[in-house]
């Protein structure tokens, strides 16, 4: 099964699986958005088809909805739902206080508004997205299309001020068009290299109108599960203080995981 997947995807793959061990009968449960959520919603949908699984599924895009639906996932609005167990999404970059950088696929609003109506938010990584300094992955912003220009000088005024400007801003297109997220905004990317006050930076850009979210998730994320090229698991847990180490080898277990020493 790994052979036929890159080592990337194996990371991915691995980190989806041990996170879809999580999840219970009866959780109403946030899935994110992405190729490695797309890995986890497989996988949920192989246990409600295969183990009679039950929950239902809050997605945070249009694509993970559909895919939700298609590998037989209950799908539910988050105001049906009122309140999630557990939210599990991808991330572009995560650090050691296991904030991240999210959005690079376009879905931040919905996955922060979901994620942040959860009990617990799971991360799932593969290990090239740790970071020390948050900043190396542009961060998307999500604004209204009225104005954008002006909105992002805007931006970029509040970038100089705070010293953060990078490399500039840049519009998201989608071929010769911009960029359009689900809910019909633009994606200003925004090159900073290296992000010194990531708390701060998310509550500034949150003032400036035309702005609707940005990708900063501040003390939202509760665990993240790092995958391993090699079928390596990793859990970092931020209430436990934890590392928990695993190996996972999908060819002989089918996918159970086995504690390791190191
Ligand atoms: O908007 C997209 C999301 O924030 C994704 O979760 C993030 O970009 C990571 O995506 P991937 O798992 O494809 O690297």
């Amino acid at each position: 099964m790994t052979a036929e997947l890159s080592p990337i995807d194996t990371a991915k793959l691995v980190a989806a699986r041990r996170a879809a061990e999580f999840v219970t009968d009866g959780m109403r449960v946030g899935l994110g958005t992405g190729s490695t959520a797309a890995f986890l919603v497989e996988r949920l949908g192989e246990r409600v088809r295969e183990d009679g699984l039950k929950i239902r599924g809050v997605p945070t895009s249009n694509r993970t909805a559909d895919l939700a639906r298609q590998v037989g996932i209950e799908v539910i609005t988050l105001d049906e739902a009122g309140w999630l167990d557990v939210t599990i999404d991808g991330t572009d970059e995560f650090d050691s206080d296991l904030n991240l950088i999210k959005g690079g696929g376009g879905a931040l609003l919905q996955e922060k508004i979901v994620a942040t109506a959860s009990d617990q938010m799971i991360v799932i990584a593969d290990a090239a997205k740790q970071v020390e300094t948050l900043g190396a992955f542009p961060l998307p912003v999500e604004v209204i299309p009225f104005g954008w220009q002006t909105t992002r000088s805007l931006i970029e005024e509040t970038l100089v001020t705070m010293d953060v400007l990078g490399r500039g801003t840049s519009l998201r297109m989608a071929g010769d068009a911009p960029f359009r997220t689900d809910e019909g905004n633009h994606i200003l990317d925004l090159d900073l290299k290296r992000i010194g006050n990531a708390r701060q930076l998310a509550m500034v850009l949150n003032q400036i109108p035309g702005v609707v979210e940005n990708g900063l998730f501040i003390d939202i994320c509760d665990v993240v599960v790092i995958g391993h090229g090699d079928g390596r698991v990793e859990l970092r847990d931020i209430n436990a203080g934890t590392v928990r180490k695993q190996k996972i080898d999908l060819a002989e277990t089918g996918g159970l995981f086995t504690d390791t020493a190191d």
